[in-house]
């Protein structure tokens, strides 16, 4: 499927799929950002992107940033109809400084089918084996 994409003057790279069957394209960050502990900060990445209809782009953290790191990769969605520059809300929950560098790859882009519900209010639900329990209510093992 094609996924029109346009390059900011400050992009770095455009995303780019590590290997055949990956789902997630490796997204850069098109500048530097030192990150104190505790930060948050908006990290751009130079592109813009027309999500077909139907679609919409969802931003992921790299596991292996997670393992390697203290940051934390907020899961975004680059819905439908945005057309501005797509960013990486990213945050240090680590006990040291943490310096994102430009060409860092910070998160990957999935592109994903999307399906619009049309909402139905009713009083009464059907009975599910499930029912309200969750939060781990089947136990570890
Ligand atoms: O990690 C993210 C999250 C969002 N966006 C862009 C695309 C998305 O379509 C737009 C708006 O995001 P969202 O709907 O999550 O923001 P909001 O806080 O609900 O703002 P709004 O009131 O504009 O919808 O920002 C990103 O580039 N990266």
């Amino acid at each position: 499927m094609k996924v029109k994409i346009m390059r900011l003057s400050h992009c770095y790279s455009l995303p780019q799929y590590n290997h055949p069957g990956d789902s997630g394209m490796d997204l850069f960050a098109a500048h530097g950002v030192l990150l104190n502990t505790g930060d948050v900060a908006k990290v751009l990445t130079g592109i813009c992107l027309e999500v077909p209809e139907g679609y919409e782009g969802q931003i992921r953290p790299r596991s292996g940033m997670i393992l390697n790191t203290h940051l934390s990769f907020e899961i975004g969605t680059v819905d439908q109809g945005y057309r501005g520059e797509v960013h990486v809300v990213v945050r240090n929950f680590g006990p040291k400084p943490y310096n994102i560098a430009r060409g860092d790859r910070i998160a990957q882009l999935v592109i994903a089918p999307v399906v619009r519900a049309e909402l139905e209010e009713v009083q009464e639900l059907a009975p599910s084996q499930r029912g309200g329990k969750g939060l781990g209510s089947t136990g570890k093992r």
